[in-house]
């Protein structure tokens, strides 16, 4: 059978500070009427049925999701006792749902995504699970870069599936996560190279064989805790396991080093929305090229992205800055920095006095 997972036990900490530790950015809505995670779960769910639908996260955010998530069932919410990283999530979540299905087929999604052409996501990921049911696949959905963007993966693509898959599909020659600008300014000059999405399908039981392969003691912990499933000790056996796993990315961690990865080329349109430089494509330009939301006032300021509340924000000659107020705190980054939010947080978590900011 057919299942969804989404991922959402992550902190969005490159969206800090709207999205905090507490309250992260797939329960915001940077854009639109629902939050990212409502969005997520509404699309998914005109593939997939409720009942095959689950979310993998942590106590942290279980009650947000019951919350906004009114839809999904109570016993879908897979709950990890500590973040380690998507290859833990996800493996953990496939073990869970061998446990139900052996023959489970799984469409990975972030929580963090906006996609236009609903029809043509749904399609894609219908022929997708056919592949993926049939094949010792791991397929991902390959996005057309348009900028030499250094927070995604990059995928080569290699030569067309001859024989009957179901949609244009191609091997993936070589998988680069998250390259440097030089690497990604070569990569998009090249023109074979399309961007990871971050969309998943693949057979559960094969995916866990490619971790027996590629990441061999996450796959024994992954097998004390399918042994553990169902006993008296499941839970301390899963919190010792994770304590063990040395947390790493499905990216890092599979995709770049399996020979049986495979691509599809979308044609929905796919964001990430996963820093503040994402949000300048979706909101307009004054005629100074500043991009503002809330009140602002300045004088010679070029090409800042403001997002306010409460506060009227004033400037005067302050060029490519990203300013995010909030009630508590007031970030001020320069545009090009924006993927360093990440270590001023680990900075921050360093001092005991600023924590609830975090
Ligand atoms: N359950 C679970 N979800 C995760 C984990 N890490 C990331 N995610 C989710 O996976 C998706 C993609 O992750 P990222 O874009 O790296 O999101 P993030 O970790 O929240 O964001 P940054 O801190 O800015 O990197 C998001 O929907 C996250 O919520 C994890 O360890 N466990
Ligand atoms: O967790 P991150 O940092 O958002 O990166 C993941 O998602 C990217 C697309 O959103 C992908 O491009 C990456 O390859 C990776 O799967």
């Amino acid at each position: 059978m057919n299942y969804a997972l989404i991922m959402c036990g992550g902190s969005g900490s490159r969206f800090w500070p709207k999205s905090r530790k507490a309250y992260p950015k797939q329960f915001l809505k940077p854009l639109g009427p629902h939050t990212m995670i409502q969005s997520t779960f509404s699309r998914i769910s005109n593939l997939i049925p409720v009942e095959n639908i689950y979310v993998v996260t942590n106590n942290n955010y279980v009650d947000i999701i019951r919350q906004q998530l009114p839809d999904l069932i109570e016993d879908n919410i897979i709950l990890e006792p500590m973040q380690k990283e998507t290859a833990t999530c996800i493996g953990y979540s496939a073990v869970k749902l061998l446990k139900k299905d052996p023959e489970a087929v799984m469409i990975v999604l972030p929580s963090d995504h906006h996609i236009e052409d609903e029809k043509e996501f749904i399609s894609t990921l219908q022929q997708a699970l056919l592949i993926a049911e049939n094949n010792k696949a791991l397929i991902t959905i390959g996005v057309k870069p348009t900028r030499p963007e250094t927070a995604y993966g990059y995928i080569q693509v290699g030569k067309k599936i001859d024989g009957h898959w179901p949609i244009d599909t191609h091997k993936v020659k070589r998988f680069t996560e998250k390259p440097n600008k030089e690497k990604a300014i070569e990569f998009i000059k090249d023109g074979r190279y399309l961007w990871n999405s971050g969309i998943f399908i693949w057979k559960a039981s094969y995916l866990l064989k490619q971790y027996k392969k590629h990441l061999p003691d996450m796959y024994e912990s992954m097998k004390r805790i399918r042994d553990g499933l169902g006993t008296d000790e499941e839970e301390s056996i899963i919190e010792g396991e994770y304590r063990k796993i040395e947390g790493i990315s499905i990216d890092y961690g599979v995709l770049e080093k399996s020979k049986d990865v495979y691509v599809i080329k979308c044609n929905f349109k796919w964001d990430d929305i996963g820093n503040w430089t994402a949000m300048e494509r979706y909101m307009e330009k004054d005629e100074w090229g500043n991009q503002v939301k809330g009140k602002f006032i300045h004088m010679d300021s070029r090409d800042c992205i403001i997002c306010g509340e409460n506060r009227l924000i004033a400037a005067i000659g302050v060029n490519d800055l990203i300013v995010v107020d909030t009630e508590d705190v007031l970030l001020l980054c320069r545009r090009e920095r924006d993927q360093d939010i990440k270590e001023l947080l680990n900075r921050l978590s360093e001092h005991v006095e600023f924590k609830e900011f975090i």
